[in-house]
């Protein structure tokens, strides 16, 4: 289990994170929503071991993350990270190559390279294209060979740092969707996004952060009802709560449940 105790980081004299305790146990599919500034992606990189928390702790079962190059070896093998920007993960010119690169460092037998390589190009959907030299895929093509590379780890937590931005339309339901397969597998999925609709719609627990410090957590339909905090927070409410909050409609997770929901009566 992931998890921070009384965690607080600071660059140079500047706190950015403050005392913040997290349980990524708790829900398959966490969301951490925040204004620009607010430290999300400073939390990812404290949680994968990158940048190290002056106070409290990253955890994992309970225990205080080892800092050495083989602890976060180890951590890095249960806790995989997937940047915004595909470019910063990928090294090969050839899909394959470029999903197997992790697993070739760590010395993983060639047949069981081929059978996690072949089940992660299924789970992302990237059939299609594989065989397509990287440098000629879409941004959307290369988040998903990213997303790729990080699941033939088979960590047992997945964390997803804006996996929608610069996504059309098919591309961010594809993502959904993607997001749901991983999480049906009984992996953890933690995303940070902007988009508080895909959050919305996702996430079975969510977290706002406020300045470095979380200002409300729980479900995601009971934390985004709160119109007022999440304006406070630099937020609005996903588009399916507004309508329930100010129109009264029932409180849909998605728009095809919304759609169906109000064609019911007339149906009946
Ligand atoms: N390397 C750094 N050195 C000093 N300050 C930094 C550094 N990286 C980030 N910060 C500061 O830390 C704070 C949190 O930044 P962070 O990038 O974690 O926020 P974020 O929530 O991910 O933002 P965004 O939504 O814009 O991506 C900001 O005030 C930022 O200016």
């Amino acid at each position: 289990m992931l998890a921070t105790l009384n965690l607080s980081f600071r660059y140079q004299d500047e706190t950015v994170l403050h005392d913040l305790s997290f349980d990524f146990g708790a829900f398959p599919v966490t969301g951490i929503v925040g204004a620009n500034g607010c430290g999300k992606s400073t939390l990812f990189m404290n949680l994968n071991g990158v940048l190290r928390p002056q106070q409290g702790a990253v955890l994992w079962q309970g225990k205080a993350l080892n800092y050495s190059k083989a602890g976060l070896m180890e951590h890095r093998q249960r806790v995989t990270t997937v940047f915004q920007d595909p470019e910063q993960q990928i090294f090969y010119t050839d899909i394959d190559s470029d999903i197997a690169f992790s697993l070739h460092n760590l010395g993983v037998d060639e047949r069981e390279i081929a059978r996690r390589v072949e089940q992660t190009i299924e789970l992302v959907d990237a059939g299609s294209f594989r065989h397509k030299p990287i440098q000629y895929l879409s941004h959307g093509q290369k988040k998903r060979v990213a997303i790729a590379g990080a699941l033939v780890m088979e960590a047992d937590y997945l964390l997803l740092d804006e996996p929608t931005a610069g996504l059309d339309p098919s591309g961010r339901q594809q993502m959904i969707e993607i997001i749901a397969r991983i999480a049906a597998r009984g992996k953890h999925v933690v995303i940070s996004s902007h988009d508080i609709d895909l959050i919305y719609e996702v996430c079975d627990g969510v977290y706002v952060l406020n300045g470095g410090k979380i200002m409300a957590q729980g479900k995601p339909g009971e934390v985004f009802r709160q119109a007022s905090l999440l304006r406070e927070a630099g937020l609005v409410q996903p588009w399916l709560v507004k309508l329930h909050s100010e129109l009264g409609f029932p409180l849909c997770k998605t728009e095809t449940q919304l759609f169906n929901a109000l064609r019911e009566p007339k149906e009946a």
